[in-house]
């Protein structure tokens, strides 16, 4: 087990469960974000996870008090000076994460730097880091507690040995790690969202009902969760944003975002979080 803190940038859905599995596995994390409020936030809902826990018999009220115990919160970078990997999970912007890359390159020169991007290029990242031979992506999913992989990308910079700890770290998660290359969508999400933009276009072309597709792709190809139940799930400006990386990035028109997703995105339908997607929520 880690002798050293294991860091996490950003606290939102997936700082808090990617902090909240490690304090599990019996590391002690350092979790930073801009606003003390939203750190406050991530305690209290990593609490309510490990309290679910305790509740399901998977977890000793001892074993609670001392995960809990393990995690630390901070609005100061600097006290992440010594933790031997960092993961960030800030907001999916190319400017706001090569900014903290290259700050967080220039604050220590040991520590592994893992981004939990999406969709960005990890190439780019490590391109602004000092000792960019370290920088790898660990690109979790979410529920974090729950969903077992982590895809590990490698940037054209990363090492060996980068790859080998951070694929070490994912087991001793309780994770399972695979290889992926530094390729627009990476693996899940390239085969994932273009499936999800087809039934976009099945719905906008009146072929096919939201209902109708769901039940069709849970019953004839055994997806536990239709794809347009799934992508209420995501957020459909999520599903957007990683349609407009894939068209970008590979310029061909077969990623082609679905106009009715774009029209959904501009009203505000963005799926469970705001109560309407595909589906209507209470
Ligand atoms: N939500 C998902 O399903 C999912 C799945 C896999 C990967 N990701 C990726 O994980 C990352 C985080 O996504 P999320 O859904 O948790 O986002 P989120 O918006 O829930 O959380 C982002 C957090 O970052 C904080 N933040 C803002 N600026 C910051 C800065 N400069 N430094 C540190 N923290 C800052 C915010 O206060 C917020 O708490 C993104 O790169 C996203 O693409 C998300």
């Amino acid at each position: 087990m880690s002798q050293q803190p294991i860091g996490v940038v950003g606290a939102g859905t997936m700082g808090q469960g990617i902090a909240q599995v490690l304090v599990t596995s019996g590391f002690d994390v350092k979790l930073y974000d801009v606003s003390d409020d939203q750190l406050g936030r991530a305690r209290a809902a990593i609490d309510k996870g490990l309290a679910k826990l305790v509740a399901k018999d998977k977890m000793g009220e001892g074993d609670r008090e001392a995960a809990l115990s393990r995690l630390d919160t901070t609005t100061a970078l600097d006290a992440l000076r010594d933790c031997e990997v960092i993961i960030e999970a800030a907001p999916e912007q190319p400017a706001l994460k090569e900014k903290l890359f290259g700050d967080l390159s220039r604050l220590t020169h040991e520590a592994i730097l893992a981004s939990n991007t999406s969709s960005l290029s990890l190439t780019r990242l490590a391109a602004v880091c000092e000792r960019p031979e370290r920088v790898v992506g660990m690109h979790f999913f979410n529920p974090v507690p729950v969903l077992k992989l982590v895809e590990v990308i490698r940037a054209e910079q990363t090492s060996d040995a980068t790859v080998a700890r951070i694929e070490a770290l994912a087991e001793s998660l309780g994770k399972t790690a695979v290889p992926v290359g530094d390729s627009p969508g990476f693996a899940v999400n390239r085969l994932l969202v273009p499936m999800i933009n087809e039934a976009a276009f099945l719905v906008q072309e009146g072929a096919a009902t939201p209902e109708a597709i769901d039940q069709a792709m849970k019953l004839g190809a055994a997806h536990p969760l239709g794809p347009l139940a799934l992508a209420d799930l995501i957020g459909l400006d999520v599903c957007l944003a990683i349609m407009e990386v894939l068209q970008e990035g590979f310029g061909d028109p077969k990623y082609r975002p679905c106009p009715l997703l774009k029209r959904m995105v501009a009203a505000g339908y963005l799926g469970r979080k705001s109560g309407r997607g595909f589906h209507v929520y209470e």
